[in-house]
């Protein structure tokens, strides 16, 4: 186990590099089950815990998986009998594998996985994904805490998402690929990472139209088969490196950032006092001396991205005067700010609200990751924080950032990732923190 330890205090500088999207390469390794023959090649591919699980759940149900860490690329070849099982074990480490069962209904007709928990965010049902499989044909059943679907075949539907679900547009638009006749999805999510799926779909012999917009119509076909993608860049790794810059008066430039991806980040920067300019490699972020409060809401895409709440809550509690930040899309996802509070954050929470105080002096302090996101809201706290700031529980930020402490220490910060058992004193004594 391992720890980041980060002496705030350094203005960001210099360009960062942006990894492929895990929300969008997930459902896309799950996509592989899909083509009967041929490989599915994938670039641009992160090297995240999560791909890695996602690939040890295809490789149990009989897929060859070939990742080429150098390159940056994973090979599938599923063209062998697939299996139909997921067990807990892998459920359990990671909720994102249940968007193997449209797939896996789709290309087997039978689809048993182990019921995913709630996680630190939220109760996260599924009943939407279930009801979708339903609509389309199949026979749900739920015993020995694992659900399995099954059906003869699958049949176009047309089925109304009563929440704009990413994973449930995901699960019955990949399951409806090879169902007889047309299906509809509307109230569908919009999410970029949406649309780099139905593009993948589409290149495997899919027909799939309308992903990015509010309904999806997908016409089956008898079977799929594997093609090359290049997954869409992560728009919250990107919009964690735009709230590190701002953050710290910094000016870095987020090299190839896809503005229309992150236009509601971009908004609130703008309305916060951040200069945002597009240029023609990226996009570079200029913090200011002084951040200006602003109240932000999270929604479905195109609203405000719950996955980066946690984070501009720091450039929130940065700013000058009391911003309210609201969540309504998980129900439980403020536990951060009881880390930061470790930290010298003041704030008030009411319901799915909080009202931040700003500015925050914040205070280096031990603290420790309660999820993905808030793993990333402490580094960057950690980032403008007096002394030094401990982080760990670090499973949580491998989950979903490549190489983090590297990349904030190539744009000058100084932080380190150590051996959990290392004395912070003895890191200290090393006079400046360096990357190992
Ligand atoms: C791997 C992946 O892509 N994860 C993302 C995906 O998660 P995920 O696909 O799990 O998120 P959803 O959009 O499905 O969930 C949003 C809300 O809908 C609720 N819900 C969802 C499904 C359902 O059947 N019933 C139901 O009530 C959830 O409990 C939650 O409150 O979208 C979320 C919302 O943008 C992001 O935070 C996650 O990073
Ligand atoms: C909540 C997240 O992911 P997941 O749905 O994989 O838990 C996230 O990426 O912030």
């Amino acid at each position: 186990m391992e720890k980041i330890i980060v002496h705030g205090g350094q203005p960001l500088k210099g360009t960062v590099h942006i990894e492929g999207a895990k929300n969008a390469v997930l459902p896309i390794q799950a996509a592989s089950l899909l083509a009967s023959t041929g490989e599915l090649i994938l670039t641009n591919v992160p090297a995240l815990s999560d791909v890695f699980m996602m690939n040890k759940v295809l490789s149990f149900l009989n897929v060859s998986v070939d990742f080429d860490r150098r390159v940056k690329s994973v090979t599938f070849n599923a063209s062998k009998k697939v299996g139909f099982e997921t067990p807990f074990e892998y459920v359990s480490k990671m909720r994102a594998s249940i968007v193997v069962m449209g797939p896996l209904l789709a290309r087997v007709g039978r689809a048993r996985v182990a019921m995913p928990g709630g996680c630190a965010i939220g109760s996260r049902p599924i009943d939407l994904h279930l009801k979708g499989f339903e609509a389309l044909g199949a026979k749900i059943e739920q015993h020995d805490g694992y659900i399995e679907a099954s059906a003869d075949k699958l049949v176009g539907a047309n089925i109304y998402l009563d929440f704009p679900s990413v994973g449930a547009t995901e699960n019955i638009m990949m399951a409806a690929t090879l169902a007889e006749g047309t299906t509809t999805i509307e109230n569908v999510a919009r999410e970029p990472e949406i649309v780099d799926l139905a593009n993948v779909l589409n290149k495997m012999g899919a027909k799939v139209f309308g992903a990015g917009t509010e309904s999806i119509r997908i016409e089956g076909v008898p079977a799929l088969h594997g093609c090359e993608h290049s997954v869409v860049q992560d728009r919250i790794e990107a919009g964690t490196f735009m709230v590190a810059a701002a953050i710290t008066h910094g000016d870095v430039l987020i090299a190839d950032a896809i503005p229309e991806h992150n236009k509601p980040l971009i908004s609130k920067l703008l309305e916060m006092g951040v200069e945002v300019r597009e240029e023609q490699n990226g996009l570079r972020i200029i913090g200011p001396d002084k951040l200006m409060a602003a109240n932000v809401k999270t929604a479905p895409h195109p609203g405000f991205p719950t996955d980066m709440q946690p984070q501009v809550s720091v450039l929130q509690l940065m700013a000058d005067g009391t911003s309210t930040l609201t969540e309504t899309v998980f129900e439980n996802r403020f536990n951060h700010l009881n880390e930061l509070r470790r930290m010298n954050a003041h704030f008030t929470i009411e319901g799915r609200s909080v009202a931040l105080q700003g500015p925050t002096n914040f205070n280096g302090a031990e603290v420790a990751a309660t999820d993905l996101r808030a793993a990333a809201a402490l580094v960057l706290a950690g980032l403008v924080a007096n002394g030094y700031t401990t982080v760990t529980n670090l499973k949580y930020l491998d989950r979903g950032y490549c190489d983090f402490h590297e990349k904030l220490a190539n744009l000058g910060a100084e932080i380190e990732r150590v051996d959990i058992d290392t004395d912070l004193k003895a890191v200290i004594s090393k006079k400046s923190l360096k990357v190992i």
